[in-house]
């Protein structure tokens, strides 16, 4: 079994993937903390041949995994960002300072579309942008629904937006402090992505199939009008791109990998960038 570990900075997801049949057999997700307890966190690393790291946490907290993990597993493979990885190139001054989540996510969506907008939505919701040939414009970082909610301190933290809600009353002016909140947050979100969306895209001359993950990829879908896909395993995709280990893998193939969606054309991107720029 291959145990792949998306260390977040609100959640540490695993994942355990067959070595033969590249299926995969059980998933899992834990609170990020200090230290991980093989057997009640993670599985029993028994039947684990091979782990793949994705960790934007402490460093001590990747280093003291890391060293748990070489203990008990052969082969140990951490994810980092690099200048120029699988056609590539990191478009950050200082290439190892870009989250690995992000990187593994750019390389991931490259392998899948070629040039792409990925777009992660978790504690924060980062977007960034590979263009067609491999360049990484770089990407922009904007704070997750929860920490947005978090951030205003009236107690509607554990009123979570209903990810089956309808999107158009998500959009309407709230008449409580919980639905204030929500619609505001939500409405910041999707307008934030659509809105770096149609800019890079303007600026690059070239319309981007956009690719969603992250915990809240489902809910922010659902708002976001540009034609999309959602991929929850896109950074484990990074991570088998990197570290190719099964038969598919080495063939290319990533797991959970959507059809990749259809780009809007150009001209419709810019006539809506002009017509909010003349409201
Ligand atoms: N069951 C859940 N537990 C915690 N957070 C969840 C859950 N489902 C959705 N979320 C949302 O997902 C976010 C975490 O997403 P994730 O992509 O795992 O973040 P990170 O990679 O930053 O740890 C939370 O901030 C929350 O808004
Ligand atoms: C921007 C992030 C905090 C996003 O992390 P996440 O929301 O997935 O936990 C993470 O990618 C990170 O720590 N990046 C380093 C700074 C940078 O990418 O510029
Ligand atoms: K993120």
């Amino acid at each position: 079994m291959i145990l792949d570990l998306d260390i977040g900075n609100t959640l540490s997801k695993w994942r355990l993937k067959d070595t033969e049949s590249s299926e995969i057999r059980s998933r899992g997700a834990v609170w990020t903390r200090e230290e991980w307890r093989p057997g009640a966190d993670i599985p029993d690393l028994d039947v684990v041949e091979a782990v793949r790291i994705s960790s934007v946490a402490r460093r001590e907290v990747l280093n003291d995994t890391v060293a748990l993990l070489r203990t008990r597993v052969p082969r140990v493979y951490v994810g980092c960002s690099t200048r120029e990885a699988l056609g590539v190139t990191n478009g950050y001054d200082e290439p190892w300072r870009l989250g690995v989540d992000r990187w593994l996510g750019a390389l991931a969506g490259y392998q899948l579309a070629g040039g792409c907008c990925a777009v992660d939505c978790g504690s924060a919701i980062t977007v960034d942008f590979v263009l067609p040939g491999g360049a990484h414009a770089g990407g922009y970082i904007v704070p997750g629904l929860r920490l947005m909610k978090e951030s205003l301190r009236l107690g509607t933290r554990n009123v979570a937006i209903d990810p089956e809600g309808e999107e158009d009353t998500l959009l309407t002016p709230g008449r409580t402090t919980v639905d204030a909140v929500n619609h505001g947050i939500y409405v910041a979100a999707i307008s934030a992505v659509q809105r770096i969306y149609s800019e890079v895209c303007d600026q690059h001359g070239v319309a981007l199939p956009m690719l969603l993950t992250g915990g809240d990829a489902r809910v922010v879908s659902r708002g976001v009008a540009v034609p999309h896909a959602v991929w929850p395993d896109m950074v484990y995709g990074g991570l088998e791109a990197c570290f190719p280990l099964t038969l598919a893998e080495r063939a290319g193939r990533m797991s959970g990998a959507p059809d990749v969606p259809a780009s809007p054309a150009l001209e419709k991107i810019r006539a809506g960038l002009a017509f909010s720029m003349l409201l």
